[in-house]
């Protein structure tokens, strides 16, 4: 039972239930960080990136136990909803992932149970967005929502689309052989997309994944499989893959571009060295500036909104007989 001094009023519960309703956040962007290392910096990145294009909604990181408080702290600073997950493994498998740390990324899973909100958009960490794209958050319920993917980087080398040259991003190019069978189902990056958390889709997701054997693209290649009847694809420009930018330009309008995805490999920001291929395309440069500007923009650091009258008054007005509501964090009286 709280002491009395520290129960709120029925006029201050109504008003914090009300703010909290019409302003509790059913809907926010969730991004996943795992390890000590330098992805924090992505993190930060995309999370100064959503404030510049004033996205209405938060940014909840889900970390695993692996990253550091020092980082915690760097990202609660920035504003940032920092939820501890545990790990997700798939089961014992001799799979050649594509990149040996795809291991980690099944532990994106855990967002499903994120239901305290409604709707989600997933991106990377390494992802940035240039422009608002809040008005995702509004397409239908009921589909799962992601950019497709290119099959054209050595990354797919093991895959029968690479070895005969075939990508869905130029279907017409190279026609599927008949004796390969169907040809793929529309296949999306797992970088981004818009979902909805739901405790039923979560279990059902890792009770799957227990029997789904592993293949080179990990997390991204179950999520295909078990969202391929309700995937909707939707334009490239909310998750541009870079690979596109030199696999199919004639795809790709950069000033269009919402969203950049820098997962080709030397394209990682904070890691740029300009060495690996590609990497000294003007356009690639560009988007690392872009990226840098908007880290290192102090402007969009975040500040602590004004606390409101009553969150500023230490002691919203109690007595002993108002219902029992969880309390604003009110000190407790000296
Ligand atoms: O050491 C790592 C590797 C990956 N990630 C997270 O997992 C996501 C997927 O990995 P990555 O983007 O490197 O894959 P890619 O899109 O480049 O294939 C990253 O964006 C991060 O959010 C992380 O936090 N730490
Ligand atoms: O764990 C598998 C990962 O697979 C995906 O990355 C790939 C994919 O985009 C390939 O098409 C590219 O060729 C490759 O470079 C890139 O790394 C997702 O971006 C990432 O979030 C994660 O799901
Ligand atoms: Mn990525």
């Amino acid at each position: 039972m709280a002491p009395p001094e520290l129960v709120p009023t029925a006029a201050a519960a109504s008003a914090f239930t009300a703010r909290t309703a019409s302003t509790l956040p059913r809907r926010a962007y969730v991004t996943f960080l795992a390890g000590n290392g330098d992805y924090v910096k992505g993190v930060v990145g995309l999370v100064k990136g959503l404030r510049k294009v004033k996205s209405a909604y938060p940014l909840v990181v889900a970390i695993l136990p692996d990253v550091p408080e020092e980082h915690r702290q760097i990202l609660e600073s920035q504003g940032c909803i920092v939820r501890q997950i545990e790990p997700v493994y798939p089961p014992e498998n001799q799979t050649q992932f594509a990149m040996a740390y795809y291991v980690i990324n099944y532990s994106k899973l855990r967002i499903w149970e994120f239901v305290e909100y409604s709707k989600m958009i997933y991106l990377d960490g390494d992802i940035e967005v240039y422009e608002n794209i809040d008005h995702l958050f509004d397409l239908p319920d009921g589909k799962f929502y992601a950019v497709m993917d290119c099959f054209c980087e050595k990354t797919w080398s093991h895959s029968p689309q690479y070895k005969i040259g075939y990508c869905q991003q130029c279907p017409d190019k190279v026609q599927w052989p008949e004796e390969l069978g169907q040809p793929p189902s529309l296949y999306f990056n797992a970088g981004m997309f818009v979902f909805e958390p739901s405790m039923e889709t979560y279990h059902d997701l890792l009770r799957k994944l227990q029997i789904t054997p592993p293949t080179p693209f990990a997390e991204q290649d179950f999520l295909n499989m078990y969202f391929k009847d309700i995937y909707e694809p939707i334009p490239s420009v909310y998750n541009l893959v870079l690979a596109v930018l030199w696999r199919h330009p004639e795809n790709v309008d950069l000033d269009k571009v919402k969203v950049v995805h820098y997962c080709a490999a030397g394209s990682k920001p904070w890691r740029y060295t300009g060495k690996e291929e590609n990497m000294q395309r003007e356009d690639i440069k560009m988007l690392v500036k872009k990226w840098w500007d908007i880290y290192h923009d102090t402007s969009l650091d975040y500040r602590k909104p004004p606390l409101s009258s009553d969150e500023a008054d230490p002691l919203v007005h109690v007595t002993s007989e108002s219902p029992k509501v969880p309390y604003l964090m009110t000190p407790t009286p000296a």
